[in-house]
């Protein structure tokens, strides 16, 4: 897989981290998440431990923490999700540990970035999206600004743009030999996302208020629809020639209605939408749009998707060994695709013992860290 070879040490932490994790280990990385050895007692909250290993080290002892320098010393890349200035507290900061190992990529996956006056704050996604701006933008006519799950600020701009800071950083060590920093900030990965937003704002596009443009749920023949059964169908008819598609399959006359872009006619043609999509069911919507460019497609539920006939034939989710579905790992590569562990999520600690034997500790070395207490072995599956 592309990623072989790389080691990864993930300290656990909340949704970003380990979904940055999870994606190097889908395409190959060996990456270990570790642990705290005080959780054994908890329910671990990772679902997202799809090919990791862990273990279970307590970097609030110092031999914790000299075992996590030791540990860096041979790894690629540390991912360390919590705010500034916890590493600097534990010794393990990225002048020290860069200067044992240069060639380490040390991912600092925060909220607020390293520096700046929230830095040391807490946060979650939704305070994050709104320093952003782009929550702003979010939601529905005349409501408030509305944060759609986690996706995001954690996500898409915290675990992703992690990952890909991190395979950038990788690329750029082949060249220089050299590891780096990276400062991923999840305001900025979310501001970054949203360039197009903020590039598009002199072209016309954003002059309604929130909710009443043509992409944020303004304009007719780009929104979601009920369909007579309770369910939804999505459109996004946008160009001329798909809208005309749109209407014919809505049984319109095009030349009886306003013209598509008459923004002023859009909240009642967003009506007339309505009272016919509420007509018929969301198969018998689907069996006048499929195969048609009108742009309109059903709203799936999980396992609709899973089981829709697209999906299927692309193998676009996949069954782990419990029998639980979930995506696939994006995008597939044509000679090294991911090849997505199918095995349970590790047990916090299961992997302690190997883990250090690889790393070069020895097996007395591992005893006196475990008569220590900053190692732990016990194994309980991590659901969380
Ligand atoms: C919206 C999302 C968050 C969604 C989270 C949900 C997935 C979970 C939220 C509630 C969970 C459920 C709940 O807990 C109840 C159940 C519990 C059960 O165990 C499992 C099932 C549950 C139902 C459970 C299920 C799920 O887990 C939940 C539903 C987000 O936005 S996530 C993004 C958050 N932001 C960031 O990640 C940005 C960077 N990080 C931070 O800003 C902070 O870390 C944060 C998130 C604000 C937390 O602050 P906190 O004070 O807790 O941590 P830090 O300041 O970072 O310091 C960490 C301290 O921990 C020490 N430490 C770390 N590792 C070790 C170790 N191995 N050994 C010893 N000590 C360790 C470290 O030294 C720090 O100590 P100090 O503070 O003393 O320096």
């Amino acid at each position: 897989m592309a990623l072989g070879g790389v080691r990864v040490l993930e300290l656990a932490g909340l949704a970003p981290g380990p979904l940055c994790g999870m994606i190097l280990a889908d395409f190959g990385a060996q990456v270990v998440r570790v642990d705290r050895v005080s959780r054994f007692a908890e329910a671990h909250g990772d679902v997202q431990a799809r090919g990791k290993r862990s273990l279970a080290l307590d970097l609030k002892r110092p031999q914790g923490a000299a075992a996590l320098r030791r540990l860096c010393g041979r790894a690629d890349v540390l991912i360390e999700p919590f705010r500034h200035g916890v590493m600097e507290r534990l010794g393990l900061g990225p002048e020290v540990l860069l200067q044992e190992n240069p060639r380490l990529i040390y991912a600092r996956l925060t909220g607020f970035g390293q520096t700046g006056k929230y830095a040391k704050s807490a946060g979650h996604d939704i305070n994050y999206l709104a320093l952003s701006g782009v929550l702003s933008k979010l939601g529905r006519k005349n409501e408030n600004p509305y944060a759609p799950v986690n996706l995001l600020a954690d996500f898409a701009g915290g675990g992703v743009m992690c990952a890909l800071g991190i395979v950038i950083a990788l690329f750029e060590r082949a060249r220089s030999g050299r590891g780096q920093v990276i400062d991923a900030s999840m305001v900025e990965g979310v501001a970054y996302l949203s360039s197009f937003l903020w590039k598009s704002q002199k072209m016309g596009l954003w002059s309604q208020p929130r909710g009443q443009n043509l992409l944020d749920g303004g304009a007719p023949f780009y929104e979601v629809y009920r369909t007579s059964d309770g369910k939804f169908m999505a459109v996004g008819a946008i160009e001329p020639v798909f809208y005309k598609q749109l209407i014919k399959g809505l049984g319109l006359n095009l030349d009886e209605l306003p013209t598509q872009m008459s923004v002023s006619d859009w909240p009642g043609m967003k009506k007339k939408f309505a009272s016919i999509f509420a007509q018929k069911t969301q198969a018998e919507w689907c069996s006048i749009f499929d195969s048609t460019d009108a742009c309109v497609i059903p709203v799936l539920s999980f396992d609709d998707a899973a089981s829709h006939p697209h999906n299927k034939e692309r193998s676009s989710f996949i069954k782990n060994e419990q029998g639980e579905m979930s995506p696939r790992p994006a995008p597939v590569l044509s000679r090294t695709p991911a090849v997505p562990s199918r095995k349970r999520d590790p047990f916090i600690g299961e992997h302690t013992e190997e883990i250090l034997l690889e790393y070069g500790f020895t097996k007395q070395e591992i005893a006196k860290l475990y008569s220590d207490k900053a190692i732990g072995f016990k194994n309980l599956k991590a659901n969380l």
